[in-house]
């Protein structure tokens, strides 16, 4: 594994105006380096910038100050190179598991035959094969979590970014996708960014620990 930072974030402040003109610090003066390979969990009370930094690392918002690089190049919209999977996997109910799974060839996004190939090698590796004809409402929550795990990874991304994607399971679901993931992660070469606020996820989950502290939202600590 290369220690060539994949993801950097140089002095990055991001703020947002309310609609009442106030201005919040989301995150101030933030650095941190992510490894190529690494699984990094970020974690840290509610509204300390989480989502935000996983959202500027996404391309899905633009910073106030600083530098967000993809190795080397600044991020500043979506791309292919990094996945993003939700708390909740908003799937389309009237298509089916592999339909969704597959949705981003329909879109002209990835080509057909390279969609089918990697939907088969990912919806066997998460163990949702026999179940690619169902229709979401037929699924667990934890299945269509994975569905919606699934279909990031259909790109191949290098970075898959994954925000509280297991708060809504139950604790069995839970624990049980945690190890999937895991496995997931050790069996491939993607980094992992992932949000929670659970202490006994990030820990267990976690490669590399970034703690992050709120108002204004910064790292407090960075456990390698
Ligand atoms: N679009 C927005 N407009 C105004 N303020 C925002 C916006 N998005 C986030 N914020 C503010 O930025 C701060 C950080 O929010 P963020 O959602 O990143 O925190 P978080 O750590 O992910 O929280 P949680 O764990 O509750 O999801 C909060 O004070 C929040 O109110």
């Amino acid at each position: 594994m290369s220690n060539t930072p994949l993801i950097s974030l140089r002095n990055v402040t991001k703020e947002f105006e309310t609609k009442s003109g106030e201005v919040i610090t989301a995150l101030s003066d933030v650095s941190l380096d992510i490894n190529r390979g690494s699984f990094v969990t970020l974690l840290g009370p509610s509204g300390c910038g989480k989502s935000t930094l996983l959202r500027l690392v996404g391309g899905l918002l633009e910073k106030t100050h600083g530098q967000v690089l993809l190795d080397g190049q600044e991020i500043s919209s979506p791309t292919s190179k990094i996945g993003m999977v939700f708390q909740s996997p908003a799937l389309l109910p009237w298509r089916t598991v592999r339909e969704n799974v597959t949705i981003a060839a329909d879109l002209g996004k990835l080509g057909r035959k390279e969609a089918e190939k990697a939907a088969d090698h990912y919806l066997e590796m998460v163990g949702l094969k026999a179940f690619e004809t169902k229709y979401p409402s037929e699924l667990s929550g934890g299945m269509q979590q994975r569905v919606g795990i699934t279909r990031a990874l259909v790109h191949d991304p290098d970075v898959l970014l994954m925000d509280e994607p297991f708060a809504a399971l139950d604790a069995m679901t839970r624990d049980h996708l945690q190890v999937e993931l895991q496995r997931l992660w050790m069996a491939g070469d993607k980094t992992i960014v992932f949000v929670t606020h659970s202490i006994p996820e990030a820990v267990f989950l976690a490669d590399d620990l970034v703690v992050l502290d709120a108002r204004p939202g910064r790292v407090a600590e960075h456990l390698k």
